[in-house]
């Protein structure tokens, strides 16, 4: 196969985890004979102080044109100023609404190592395997926003949050076509005991589930109660399906299931078949942001990229085997004990973000890798 990857490296830790992501496309197209086309561009901060935009239009164009996007992070202290007008974080939202992405799949996976490391109780991480299904363009995020003065020459501020009966639907839709094939439990998050639009997603939800998806156990949960059962229980979740806020907090929560920040890998998705080969056009990144506090030191984990390169492979050019052959070489990876600082035990030898994706990489080219974990 030949496919058209546009890379987005970004800012902070973004260029460091998004080099070893291509080395391990690469080394997938070496060991099964494609050719990954890979075309950089700018967004974030680095593109703000290239261009004064942080989405510029050559770097939209050339994602238009790919198969898909692998993107680092965005982001920095030296765009943090809270009065600027241009924010790297518009560049990464312009994006997802642009292309279209509502559909935003983060999975959480956990190596047995890592429940050793992690600092929560290993007999309740057992069994953790779950996935957060964030609707991605809409609400907060998206709504009206703006500065006023008050009555007495203070300030006020707003961010409306909207959403549709259309918007609920599709997202809903494809978090239960999700959970159908996987253990058919979903369970929809809200704040219906206070949000109008939490009490139109819970309406849309229900009678959505009932039409549609009668074999897929639906419950609702509040947001609130939620974050807490992620911890006290988080292997009873099969599939999650939440607005746009409450899936971006409760995923850097559950990132603390798989031990980091930098295990959870993202794809963010359209309308499916957009792209000719009965795949998607995708958007795929780490969870995790440019995270400054160690960007250049070369300790970044870059297993949150690496897997996105999995989902890519998966998602938008529908190759299954070389995306569980990624799968599988971090698994042997992690087993190897080549592991950055952030989910290395006390004591342990911690790996570069370099010698992490080589590790990987050489793993794929290895024939072992192919067999299931
Ligand atoms: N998708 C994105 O581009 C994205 C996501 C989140 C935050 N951000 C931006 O990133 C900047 C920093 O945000 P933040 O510090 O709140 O969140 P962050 O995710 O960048 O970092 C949070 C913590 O996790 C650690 N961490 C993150 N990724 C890691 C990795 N791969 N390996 C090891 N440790 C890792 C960091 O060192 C930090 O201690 C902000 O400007 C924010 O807006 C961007
Ligand atoms: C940087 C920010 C705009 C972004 C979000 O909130 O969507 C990030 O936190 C994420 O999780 O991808
Ligand atoms: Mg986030």
């Amino acid at each position: 196969m030949h496919a058209v990857i546009t890379a987005l490296p970004g800012d902070g830790i973004g260029p460091e985890v998004v080099a070893e992501g291509m080395r391990v496309l690469r080394a997938v197209g070496t060991r099964f004979g494609h050719t990954f086309e890979i075309r950089e561009a700018l967004i974030g901060g680095c593109a703000i102080d290239a261009t004064g935009t942080a989405l510029p239009d050559e770097t939209l164009h050339l994602c238009r044109e790919s198969d898909a996007v692998l993107l680092g992070a965005v982001g920095g202290p030296k765009w943090d100023n809270p009065e600027a007008p241009v924010r790297p974080e518009q560049g990464l939202l312009g994006i997802r609404k642009a292309l279209g992405l509502f559909a935003n799949l983060r999975p959480v996976t956990l190596h047995p190592r890592l429940i050793a490391a992690s600092p929560l109780r290993p007999e309740r991480l057992q069994g953790v395997d779950l996935l957060v299904v964030r609707e991605l363009t809409g609400g907060i995020y998206f709504g009206e926003k703006g500065r006023d003065t008050t009555m007495d020459g203070g300030e006020s501020a707003y961010d409306e949050c909207v959403y549709t009966s259309a918007e609920i639907e599709r997202i809903v839709r494809v978090a239960a076509t999700l959970a159908r094939n996987r253990r058919k439990k979903l369970t929809s998050v809200d704040k219906a005991n206070v949000l109008e639009t939490s009490r139109l997603w819970r309406s849309v939800t229900t009678r959505l589930m009932r039409a549609e998806f009668p074999d897929v156990q639906i419950e609702h949960m509040l947001v609130d109660a939620c974050a807490m059962h992620l911890i006290r229980r988080p292997m009873d979740f099969d599939v999650i399906v939440t607005e746009n806020m409450f899936g971006d907090i409760l995923t850097d929560e559950a990132s603390m299931l798989a031990g980091s920040m930098g295990m959870l890998p993202s794809a963010s998705l359209g309308a499916p078949g957009n792209n000719g080969r009965g795949t998607q056009m995708g958007l795929y990144e780490p969870i995790h942001g440019s995270a400054p506090d160690i960007a250049g030191k070369g300790i970044a984990n870059p297993l949150a990229t690496i897997l996105s390169v999995a989902l890519l492979l998966r998602h938008s050019l529908g190759l299954e085997d070389e995306a569980r052959a990624v799968e599988t070489a971090v698994w042997r990876t992690l087993e190897e004990g080549i592991i950055t600082g952030d989910i290395a035990m006390p004591g342990e030898r911690s790996a570069t973000t370099t010698e992490v994706g080589a590790a990987v990489a050489a793993w794929i080219e290895r024939e072992e890798a192919r067999s299931e974990r």
